[in-house]
Formats: C-alpha cells, structure tokens, sequence
C-alpha cells in the first residue's frame, strides 16, 4: 500500500498549486460538506450510466484505495447510492470518485463516506457493462493511473502522478510555509484614512 498524506493533511488548492496548477478534476465536487479522501486510486472505466464495473471492482478493491470512475461525464443516470457506499464502508474503502453522477446524496453524508461526483440524479443505472478494471483512465479531464494519489476536500478533486508524489509533497509544504508569511502580513494591515 502506498504511504500518501492522511485526508485532510493537505488542501487540495496547494497540491495542485505545487503541480503548476494542474492536476485538477474540472466539474468533481464533494457530495457533503467537509468530505476529505487520500489514497491510491483504483480504477474503473465504464459505459455511462452503467454501474456493473463498479459491483466488480467492490471483489477486489482494498483498504483505503479510493475508486475512481470514467463515467463519460454522464449526469442522467446515479452510478452509486446508498447500498454501493454501505459496501464502501464496510470494505474501509478511502472513498469514490465519479465523473458522473450519484443519488441518496442525505444517506452518504450519514454514512460518511467521502464521495466526490459531477452531478446528483434520483434516476438509478444500468447493469449490464461493459467496462474496464485497472486501466489509465481520465476524471474531469485529468489522467488516473491505477496508484496515482487521489486527494479530495471542500474545493474538490486533484490526482498526482504516482511517480511525482514525494516532489509534490514537497513543494506544497514550500507553498504552505509561504502561505503563512502572507496570512501574517495580511493580518498587519490597517485601513487607510
Ligand atoms: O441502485 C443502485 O445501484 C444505486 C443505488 O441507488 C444504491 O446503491 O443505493
Ligand atoms: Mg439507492
């Protein structure tokens, strides 16, 4: 298992200010307020609207990996619910991102899995695939590759290469340091009369 910051021990603006920028799943917002994910991603591509992949991936998705799902973007039809995010839960997945949508949105901020998603849907999916475990895929316009870090707060989804963590760690906490010079000088301000 890779060794990624605990959810939460970074903000997901900085790491992705630590990247150039880049790095961020354009259109993924948290379903609830206050959800934070980090983990290795596992990865799963399928047909939109359509949810078997993922019913796939539950037989072998391990401890904290976070699955992450090429929908095709789809908004019209819930890839997951509360009956998927209870087989989450039980399985200590890190959490689940989708570029498509989801429902039973006041069941998941209960159970307290955090699920990121483009869109909120009461129409449930379809079942018959097909779809793909394992492969590179994209979120939001961003490439995943099965162990990439995928990290999720309050301002929404960034995926850094598996290979590019320790550098981006590291420079984050270089923005955090400087962050903090400007928040104190900020608070040196007076007005002007
Ligand atoms: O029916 C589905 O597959 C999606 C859903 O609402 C649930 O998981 O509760
Ligand atoms: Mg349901």
């Amino acid at each position: 298992m890779h060794d990624y910051p605990k959810p939460g021990a970074l903000p997901v603006a900085t790491v992705s200010d630590a990247m150039d920028r880049f790095g961020v799943a354009d259109g993924i917002r948290p379903l609830w307020p206050g959800a934070q994910l980090s983990g290795p991603a596992f990865t799963v591509w399928t047909r939109p609207g359509d949810n078997k992949g993922l019913h796939a991936a539950f037989e072998t998705i391990r401890r904290g990996e976070v699955l992450v799902v090429n929908g095709g973007g789809d908004a019209t039809r819930a890839l997951i619910g509360e009956l998927v995010v209870q087989k989450a839960k039980a399985l200590a997945i890190g959490g689940i991102v989708l570029d498509g949508a989801a429902r039973d949105v006041a069941e998941l901020a209960e159970l307290g899995v955090p699920v990121f998603a483009r869109a909120v849907t009461p129409a449930g999916p379809w079942k018959t695939g097909p779809y793909l475990i394992g492969s590179t895929i994209a979120v939001g316009g961003v490439p995943v590759s099965p162990g990439d870090w995928v990290l999720g707060d309050d301002d929404g989804v960034a995926v850094v290469p598996s290979g590019r963590v320790a550098q981006v760690v590291d420079g984050a906490r270089t923005l955090i340091e400087g962050e903090a010079e400007r928040r104190a000088a900020n608070q040196r301000l007076v007005p002007r009369d």
